[in-house]
């Protein structure tokens, strides 16, 4: 045994250091711990999940070019991933600090926002994908 390194491996770190680096289906477990998490106490993720899905029944209906299925499964991942971004500001900030204040506020406010943010360029992109669409099968031939 090295010098200064304990009989546990961990050389004595901290548990939380040494949660660092852990084998790639842990993390993979971790990522989907948070993801449930997330869909278990979020009502706007849950929202937004099942959005996403109906838009992938969409996609898998009208069957249009690839470039569409790319730009709104990227625009569905966004809001996904801004979603889980804000809960886990909004879980970090009522830990540490569970009272009023006009600072959390504002982290918050600006956490939904962003999320607001990525929403509306959702909502944008699908609305020219139906205007596509709708070109498409109205233009002859
Ligand atoms: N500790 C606090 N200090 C000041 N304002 C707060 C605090 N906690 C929450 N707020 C205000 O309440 C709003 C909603 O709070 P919070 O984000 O915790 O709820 P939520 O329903 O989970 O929101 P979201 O739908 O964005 O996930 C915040 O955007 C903020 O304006």
């Amino acid at each position: 045994m090295a010098a200064g390194e304990s009989s546990d491996g961990t050389m004595g770190l901290p548990a939380k250091v040494c949660m660092k680096n852990q084998p790639f289906h842990k993390r993979l477990s971790y990522s989907l711990q948070g993801i449930r998490s997330a869909w278990k106490q979020e009502a706007s993720f849950r929202t937004q999940a099942w959005m996403a899905l109906g838009v992938v029944a969409v996609l898998i209906a009208l069957r249009p070019p690839a470039i569409w299925w790319a730009l709104l499964l990227m625009n569905c991942g966004l809001v996904l991933a801004a979603e889980l971004f804000n809960t886990a500001l909004e879980q970090t900030l009522d830990h540490l600090h569970p009272e009023i204040h006009p600072a959390i506020k504002v982290a918050k406010d600006c956490a939904a926002g962003a999320v607001l943010v990525f929403s509306f360029s959702a909502v944008g992109t699908f609305l020219a994908f139906l205007w596509s669409m709708v070109v498409r099968t109205s233009s002859p031939g």
